[in-house]
C-alpha cells in the first residue's frame, strides 16, 4: 500500500499493491498495521458501509457534529468523484477541499479523518461504494452541507443537476453550518 499526499496533509490517497495473474487479481483492501503506519497513528474502525447508486446520484456533503467519523472509502464497481471538505475551525485549510476519482479500476482508497465533510457523485452507470468508519452513525448528530455551496466551490464533473436525497436537498450553506461540539 502506498500513500499519496494531497494539498490537505491529513487527507491521503492510498494505492494498494495489486497482484494480477491469469485467475484475476488479489489485493489487501485493509491491513490494520500497514494502515496505522501510513496514517501515523492508531485508528480503530467500528462500522463498514456499502451503498450502490446510479449515475449522477450525489450523496453529501455529510458529517456528524458529535461522534465525528473518520472514513476509509473506496469503490468496487464503477467510478465516483469523491470530495472531502475541511471543516475543522482551527485548521489552516478550513473550508478547503480535496477531490479524487475512485474507481473499481484504479482501486484507490481515500482516507478522510474526523473533521471533514464528505460526499461523492457517481460518474459511471452505477457505482458500489464501500467504507469503514471510526465511529458509529448517529442520525441525531448527522448534518449535511450543500454540495453546490459557493464558498466551498467544488468543481463537480459536468453531469447536470445531480439526484439528491431529501436530506441533501435541505442541506445548509457552509456559512450556516454547525460545527463540532
Ligand atoms: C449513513 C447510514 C445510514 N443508514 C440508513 C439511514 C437511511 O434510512 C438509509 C440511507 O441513509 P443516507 O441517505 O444517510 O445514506 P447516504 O446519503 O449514503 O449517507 C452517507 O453518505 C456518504 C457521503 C457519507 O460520507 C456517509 O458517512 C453517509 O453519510 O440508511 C444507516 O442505517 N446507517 C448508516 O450508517
Amino acid at each position: 500500500m502506498k500513500a499519496i499526499t494531497t494539498s490537505i496533509p491529513d487527507l491521503l490517497i492510498l494505492e494498494p499493491r495489486v497482484f494480477g495473474d491469469d485467475r484475476g487479481f488479489f489485493f489487501e483492501s485493509f491491513n490494520q498495521r500497514k494502515f496505522n503506519e501510513l496514517v501515523g497513528r492508531e485508528v480503530d474502525f467500528v462500522q463498514d458501509n456499502h451503498s450502490c447508486s446510479v449515475k449522477n446520484v450525489l450523496r453529501g456533503l455529510h458529517y456528524q457534529i458529535q461522534q465525528p467519523q473518520g472514513k476509509l472509502v473506496r469503490v468496487v464497481q464503477g467510478t465516483v468523484f469523491d470530495v472531502a471538505v475541511d471543516i475543522r475551525k482551527n485548521s489552516p485549510t478550513f473550508g478547503k477541499h480535496v477531490s479524487v476519482e475512485l474507481s473499481a479500476e484504479n482501486k484507490r482508497m481515500f482516507w478522510i479523518p474526523e473533521g471533514f465533510a464528505h460526499g461523492f457523485v457517481v460518474t459511471s452507470e452505477t457505482a458500489e461504494f464501500l467504507y469503514k468508519t471510526t465511529d458509529y452513525w448517529n442520525p441525531e448528530f448527522e448534518r449535511s452541507i450543500l454540495w453546490s455551496d459557493p464558498e466551498i466551490a467544488i468543481k463537480w464533473p459536468n453531469l447536470g443537476i445531480p439526484a439528491l436525497s431529501s436530506k441533501d436537498l435541505d442541506a445548509k450553506l457552509f456559512a450556516d453550518a454547525e460545527y463540532f461540539k
